[in-house]
């Protein structure tokens, strides 16, 4: 009795349900510190988990663990992220209903790397086929690709999603993973343009000049230095201890041929993001009546072969506003000021829409193309 009461005091309570001063934040926040410093980083309260960032690699998660929380009673085990995809995903399957996750918490709190921890487990836990480990790899693989193009290093996150992200995976009757949906929105676009010191612009930038291969860089037009573009040093830290962008490249580089990107589509991509890096370079100086002119044509040049737009009228339109009035279109000159505000504006628009595109992509290939069987048996 004393030997388990010690225990009991040494690692805490494993659900505060069960905490005697229950409406105490000082008990709560007391019982979660205890356990914390016994590498114990969750605790239910009910049925729902709460779950603190141990910043450092704890041996509680692989296929050992999952093997061992796989078809338990939820509250048989210490407390899991295992145990609750577990949890969902039988409930489902005996409720034929949907059931959700919901994960929240303040930025750096390990909301990301939880959601992948669940889907990790259903990868593995999850009945299959060779059709449906096709599916699983892809539900696996969106992760780094859009982690690529939608997070970024920010002062409390080196791996901060700058977007809200809602994703479906799809059961069949049997619980086979058939396919996936993800949501995204509200994307951070100013980060493309302006950072705060400290932070970076979106990984993809940093991967695709640090990795990218030699002649896809002489072909896009692009140095093999982050300090050469504008937009990748407005924090003044191109460079993360914790983010190998070389490597981190060559995942991305695979995920995409996995999710089935054609050489196309992955040429057309990095041609857009290219473009932004040199669009971001585009400077311009006052001319004799005080209107933006280019100081130097050259990064014109380049956004006008990656995006396909003459550069005559690339020209025009970062240094003219266009006024349609009832009868003519009338194009006024802009101040320096104004032309920024031009060039940047068309940076954020062009990312935004290429990170709308690459979701849709991800989605199209992890739609559900499982033939659906029909109750007479046939296939359709
Ligand atoms: N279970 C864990 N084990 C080890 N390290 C973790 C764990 N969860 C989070 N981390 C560490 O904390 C960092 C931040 O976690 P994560 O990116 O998941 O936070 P987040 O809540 O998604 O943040 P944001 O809202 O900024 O996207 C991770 O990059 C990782 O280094």
């Amino acid at each position: 009795m004393e030997a388990s009461l010690t225990a009991r005091d040494r690692v805490g309570i494993q659900d505060f349900v069960l905490l005697d001063a229950y409406t105490s934040e000082t008990a709560f926040l007391d019982n979660l510190r205890k356990r914390f410093h016994e590498n114990l980083i969750y605790t239910y309260i009910g049925t729902l988990l709460v779950s603190v960032n141990p910043y450092k690699e704890l041996d509680v998660f692989g296929q050992k663990q999952m093997d061992i929380y796989m078809g338990v009673n939820f509250f048989e085990l210490p407390p899991h992220i295992y145990a609750l995809a577990d949890n969902a995903f039988r409930t489902m399957l005996s409720e034929f209903n949907n059931h959700f996750i919901l994960i929240s918490g303040e930025s750096g709190s390990g909301k990301t790397e939880a959601s992948k921890k669940i889907l990790q487990f259903y990868a593995v836990s999850c009945p299959s086929t060779a059709l449906l480990c096709n599916i699983r790899d892809r539900l696996l693989l969106s992760n780094p690709v859009l982690e690529a193009f939608g997070n970024a290093k920010t002062l409390k996150n080196d791996n901060s999603s700058r977007f809200g992200k809602y994703m479906d995976i799809q059961f069949d009757h049997q619980g086979r993973a058939v396919g996936g949906h993800i949501l995204s929105y509200l994307l951070e676009k100013s980060r493309v343009v302006h950072q705060n010191h400290g932070e970076r612009n979106f990984h993809i930038f940093y991967q695709l000049v640090q990795g990218g291969e030699e002649e896809l860089l002489r072909w896009l037009g692009l140095e093999r230095d982050c300090q050469a573009y504008a937009y990748l040093m407005q924090g003044n830290c191109p460079r993360v201890s914790s983010i190998n962008d070389k490597s981190d490249w060559r995942t991305v580089r695979n995920a995409l041929s996995v999710i089935e990107f054609s050489d196309n589509d992955i040429e057309n991509l990095f041609a857009i993001i290219a473009s932004v890096l040199h669009l971001g370079n585009i400077t311009f100086e006052a001319g004799p009546q005080g209107y933006a002119a280019l100081n130097n044509c050259q990064q014109i040049h380049w956004v006008s072969k990656l995006l396909g737009v003459p550069a005559p009228v690339l020209q025009h339109g970062l240094t003219h506003k266009k006024i349609q009035t009832k009868t003519e279109e009338v194009h006024s000159p802009f101040s320096v000021e104004h032309a920024v505000f031009a060039r940047d504006a068309l940076s954020k628009a062009v990312y935004g829409r290429t990170f709308n595109w690459v979701v849709n992509k991800v989605n199209e290939s992890l739609a559900n193309k499982v033939p659906v069987v029909s109750k007479q048996g046939t296939s359709h």
